[in-house]
């Protein structure tokens, strides 16, 4: 297992809320090795004991159910290195900082603008064999931007190490529980069919606002935000074929060959949309950093088809957006009629004509199907664990990251040309209306 690890935005929001919680998680859970060394790194001109200051700090905000000594034993661990990511010399003494000679992991908890500044300064820094280099998402802008973001990170890993590609959703217990359901002896296994299911919804919508983070967001936008990492995973592990073994190639595997099954949505069933105000929320356009003129989507929904045998009559539906009026997170499964015994006894007293699976929270899914919660700090635990310990479970590989982009490219080209109309809806609400 990797012993050192340097976290690069370690002073940033996602360390803060997520990855420092999810560490010190892990410590107290035992599953961190012996003598691990934490370097953050910034942009701030910070020393070991205002780092210091910080962690015990967010730990104490987004942590505060971790044993005090774990949390104490992160900040012990942790020292601070200052860096600019235009001078790679500071890069280089960061990595030198964790000391030791062994394989170092490099978190990029960084801004997406920043991932190929970092990945160039960590490769002239060298890194030792066997090391990794965590990039977040979104990975690229698009199709050709994540071509040279794998271009550029296998350079700097080369024969020493490899890339991980995160996407924390591959990590949450909830997604583990939707892949069991089809798995033989799950509720689903015999049924996981066009010949069953009608219509399969991937559901995040969320009623936070962009808020705080607008100027990020408008860069971004729903689409690059969460559709095209992180429900698209979720719908490689509901619609890929079960892997042949449970080794980690054949996984990936058969990820990829879902993923190249996808067709391009039509035009006509895509549709984009962003928030005007609505009780508290100002509209996104008067949002902090926002740039009216870049017709940022908040809101995103895809519908296609999945060109295979098991998938042939099914209609996918990818949908995302902020400001709503509930938090809906989940999984719907549209079952077709169904012949009286076709389906168990329980999905059908449970669910009518739908099955929904929640994606987040601690809920009753129905049809017997409990889900863990918290998800969040548990997918980033997950996400730890598999980079420090060598595994690939919860990352993407290059060639999946690209496939991810080649269904969705052509979409945002086509909202860019002005194809499909920027629907409005107001902040609380449902979303746009029926199209
Ligand atoms: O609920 P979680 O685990 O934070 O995941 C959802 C979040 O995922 C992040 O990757 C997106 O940037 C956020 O906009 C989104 O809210």
């Amino acid at each position: 297992m990797i012993a050192r690890l340097l976290l690069l935005g370690a002073t940033g929001d996602l360390a803060g809320r997520f990855l420092l919680p999810a560490l010190a998680a892990s410590l107290a859970a035992g599953r961190l090795p012996e003598g691990f060394a934490l370097v953050g790194a910034a942009e701030q001109d910070w020393d070991d004991a205002r780092f210091a200051g910080h962690v015990a700090a967010r730990l104490q905000e987004h942590a505060g159910d971790v044993p005090a000594a774990a949390r104490q034993a992160l900040v012990d661990a942790a020292r601070y290195r200052r860096v600019d990511l235009t001078t790679p010399g500071t890069v280089a003494d960061a990595v030198a900082a964790s000391g030791g000679s062994g394989p170092l992991a490099v978190y990029l908890a960084l801004p997406p603008v920043l991932f190929p500044a970092a990945v160039r300064a960590l490769g002239a820094a060298g890194l030792p064999p066997g090391s990794r280099i965590a990039v977040e998402k979104p990975f690229g802008r698009d199709l050709a931007d994540a071509r040279a973001l794998n271009a550029l990170l296998a350079q700097a890993t080369g024969d020493v190490g490899d890339a991980y590609r995160v996407d924390h959703f591959l990590g949450m217990p909830a997604v583990a529980t939707l892949a069991g359901l089809r798995r033989p002896g799950g509720v689903l296994a015999g049924r996981w069919s066009a010949e069953h299911l009608a219509r399969v919804d991937v559901v995040w919508e969320e009623t936070l606002d962009a808020g705080g983070r607008a100027g990020f967001y408008d860069r971004t936008g729903a689409v690059r935000d969460v559709l095209q990492n992180h429900l698209v995973q979720v719908l490689t592990v509901l619609a890929m074929e079960l892997p042949a073994t449970p080794a980690e190639a054949d996984l990936h595997r058969a990820r990829l060959d879902l993923l190249r099954s996808v067709r391009v949505p039509e035009v006509t069933a895509t549709r984009r949309a962003r928030y005007t105000a609505g009780g508290p929320v100002p509209a996104y356009v008067d949002a902090d950093g926002v740039d009216p003129a870049r017709c940022t989507e908040t809101f995103a929904e895809l519908e296609f088809a999945v060109d295979t045998p098991r998938w042939a009559g099914t209609r996918f539906v990818l949908r995302t957006g902020k400001a709503l009026a509930a938090d809906r997170k989940r999984v719907v499964l549209h079952l077709r009629a169904p012949a009286p015994d076709a389906w168990p006894p329980e999905v059908r007293r449970l669910a009518g004509d739908r099955l929904e699976v929640p994606l987040d929270g601690a809920r009753h899914a129905g049809a017997g199907v409990a889900v863990q919660a918290p998800g969040e700090r548990t997918a980033y635990v997950a996400v730890l664990t598999d980079l420090l310990s060598g595994s690939s479970r919860t990352a993407v590989s290059a060639a999946e990251a690209e496939e991810a982009w080649r269904f969705v490219d052509p979409v945002l080209r086509a909202w860019a040309a002005g194809e499909v109309p920027l629907e409005e809806y107001p902040a609380g609400s449902g979303g746009p209306g029926p199209g």
